[in-house]
């Protein structure tokens, strides 16, 4: 059995962070195990507010995980505060696991979940120990604090990461809405570069898509696929879960962890080698 590791906040809702992680995992057969950095009240209409976890607890919980554990994969969600980042930081440098970063910074309701200040922090320490980053495009804009507005930009921010030491980024296209499409930029340190294109779904029911991606994206890089496999088969997994998306709550609702498995064979993402 591959285990896998998220280091996230909670979401009381179950939509985003640790939850929807360990539905990931679970869909994909893996066991997952967590670190949990920040407790947040929200549901589907918002973060009503976030209680961190003391630093040296959540290093309680890294250790005790690679103390006992064979980990395969680990990714990290909502992180808080730069103290948090430093700490699993200095311990994940001493262990050699493919390390899947979703700089979370902003949930979808506008509520703040990583200090301003940490941004340096995420930068400097997490990003170099990073297999695969996973921006969306205003999260790309704040690490690499420059605006993006054509594919030259999403080029450019791609390589400032790159040079930051991360080996593969992604670039999610879902908060682009000038098109009929929801289309991701994936670029390699070695220069290879290629998009995957799906349709976009229109529904409002998108809380937790980028958690759930690089959930799905870490349970395959544990399970032992190429990276760029792992990418391919994760962008499956979340259309489907947005394309059969759940009414559930008032707002934002989740998407569906049940569809990967039932409709995979059926799923088109378009890739461009660029
Ligand atoms: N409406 C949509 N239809 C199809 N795919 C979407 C839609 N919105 C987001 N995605 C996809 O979901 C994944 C997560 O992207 P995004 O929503 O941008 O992340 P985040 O939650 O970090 O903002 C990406 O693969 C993106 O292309
Ligand atoms: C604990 C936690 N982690 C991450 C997100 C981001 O998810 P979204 O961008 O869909 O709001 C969130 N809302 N809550």
């Amino acid at each position: 059995m591959h285990i896998v590791t998220t280091i996230a906040g909670s979401d009381s809702g179950g939509g985003a962070g640790i939850q929807a992680d360990l539905k990931t995992f679970q869909e994909l057969k893996v066991f997952g195990t967590s670190v949990i950095t920040a407790l947040t009240a929200q549901n589907t209409l918002g973060v009503s507010d976030v209680l961190p976890i003391e630093v040296s607890f959540v290093e309680k919980q890294l250790k005790a995980l690679i103390e006992d554990f064979s980990i395969s994969a680990v990714k990290t969600g909502m992180l808080f505060s730069s103290e948090i980042i430093q700490s699993i930081a200095r311990i994940l440098a001493d262990v050699n696991i493919p390390l899947i970063v979703d700089p979370v910074m902003i949930a979808k309701g506008g509520e703040s979940l990583l200090q301003q200040e940490a941004i340096v922090a995420l930068c400097s320490y997490l990003l170099p120990l990073a297999t695969i980053v996973t921006p969306n495009i205003p999260e790309a804009e704040t690490l690499t604090g420059r605006k993006i507005k054509t594919f030259a930009d999403i080029q450019d921010a791609a390589h400032t990461l790159l040079q930051m030491g991360v080996q593969c980024v992604i670039i999610k296209g879902g908060h682009l809405t000038d098109n009929d499409y929801a289309i991701d930029y994936v670029f390699f340190e070695d220069g290879q570069s290629f998009s995957m294109q799906s349709s976009r779904i229109a529904t409002k029911n998108t809380h937790g898509t980028g958690c759930t991606f690089s959930a799905a994206l870490t349970a395959f890089i544990g399970r032992g696929f190429s990276i760029k496999e792992a990418i391919v088969e994760a962008k499956k997994y979340i259309q489907l879960a947005i394309t059969y998306d759940l009414s559930i709550g008032n707002g934002h609702g989740p998407t569906n962890h049940f569809a990967y498995q039932k409709y995979k064979e059926s799923c088109e993402v378009i890739i461009h080698e660029t």
